[in-house]
């Protein structure tokens, strides 16, 4: 890229490659701007190809009048590849700042340069909406999310938002089948395990030759796949990435205070324990429950499960609404791996089904 002595970009040097982060308390994102806006932050996952940088393109792209950096890691590319491009919102031009971070998977390598990173962007705040992080082959995005997932009163000045998961509608299947070496899953399921909003993209290459009717039976098919691995995920179905973006930024779902991310579960009183065909180990397990909750007791309870796996269960994903002991607040419980968060979101009403409802994705 050409230096302009009076518009210089905004290179930002990343830390050594190799360095970790243990823990989200070592974090130093703690600078909240001054108007104490947080900036919503999305990951973007997905299978090689699946269609990713053209999500990101489009968004960039976007008229919506956001301010929307984003943060590019492709696994094995050149250190200098990457960059983090700005969309200036109104007039929807690009200014490009190059973000250069370190060779390396940002789940394992690059988790300190992934937060310098941020850091470099949300300093510059005043101009910032919305950072996407797109990621290349990253099968578990949970050591992402605890650098991201921030306790409110840490005062971060980013905030999770949501980790989207773009899917190759023609290909789905075929990833859900191949053996995986790393993990005890392909990858396919994993990114659609602890995904809140599944892109279902490349719809128009899903039988074309066939007639609609037959189509639209696929494309069920395939819906029905994703639920039976997540049921929480809202499904987008789309061609070439073109999504209504009010569908995928400011989702809030990692928000407890926002509870639009749960209400899959307050609307449904008959969730269905399910398992994928195409891996049988891999279950959604639901509870419901109409008793008050000892918050205490439940949170024993959840660690034990979540912490020492003590009844075999390996959860990756865990949403939940608790009717918790003298208390009038409908509770939310979130958990990644084993990071979770039970916090009061807001009174019961009257009218609402008043149940614990719990539901558990992943294996055994
Ligand atoms: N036919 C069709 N092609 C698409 C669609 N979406 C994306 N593509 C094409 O699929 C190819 C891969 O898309 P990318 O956006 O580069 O996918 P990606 O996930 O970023 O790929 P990697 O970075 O390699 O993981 C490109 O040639 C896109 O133009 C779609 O909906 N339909």
């Amino acid at each position: 890229m050409e230096e302009d002595d009076e518009n210089p970009p905004l290179a930002v040097e990343i830390g050594e490659l190799g360095q970790q982060i243990s823990s989200s308390s070592e974090l130093s994102i703690t600078r909240r701007s001054e108007d104490g806006d947080t900036v919503g932050v999305t990951v973007i996952t997905g299978y090689l190809g699946s269609g990713k940088s053209t999500l990101v393109n489009y968004i960039l792209n976007a008229q919506h009048g956001k301010k929307i950096a984003v943060i590019l890691n492709e696994f094995g590319e050149e250190i200098g590849v990457e960059r983090a491009m700005i969309n200036e919102g109104e007039s929807g031009s690009l200014v490009e700042e190059w973000v250069e971070l370190a060779n390396g998977c940002v789940c394992c390598t690059v988790k300190h340069s992934l937060v310098q990173a941020l850091e470099q962007l949300v300093q510059r705040k005043e101009r910032l909406d919305h950072i996407l992080i797109e990621t290349t082959g990253l099968a578990d995005p949970a050591p992402l999310v605890s650098i991201l997932w921030l306790d409110e009163q840490l005062e971060s000045a980013i905030k999770l938002d949501s980790i989207i998961t773009v899917v190759d509608a023609k290909n789905l299947l075929l990833q859900l089948d191949q053996k995986s070496v790393s993990t005890s899953f392909p990858e396919a399921f994993l990114q659609i395990a602890f995904a809140d909003v599944v892109i279902l993209n490349k719809v128009d290459l899903v039988s074309p030759k066939q007639s609609e009717p037959l189509v639209s039976h696929a494309l069920e098919e395939l819906e029905k796949e994703i639920s039976n691995i997540n049921p929480l995920a809202n499904i987008i179905v789309s061609v070439r990435c073109q999504v209504d973006l009010r569908k995928i930024l400011d989702r809030q779902a990692y928000d407890a205070k926002h509870v639009t991310h749960l209400e899959s579960l307050l609307k449904d009183s008959d969730l269905k324990s399910t398992s994928s065909r195409h891996n049988s180990k891999m279950q959604t397990l639901s509870i419901s429950e109409q008793s008050h909750v000892d918050l205490e007791k439940f949170r024993s309870w959840l660690e034990e499960i979540l912490w020492e796996k003590k009844y075999g269960m390996d959860v990756y994903r865990c949403k939940g609404i608790l009717r918790v002991e003298k208390s009038d607040q409908l509770h939310t419980l979130q958990a990644v791996r084993e990071t979770y968060e039970i916090v009061p979101a807001r009174e019961w009403m009257k009218e609402e089904d008043q149940s614990n409802k719990i539901v558990f994705i992943g294996k055994s």
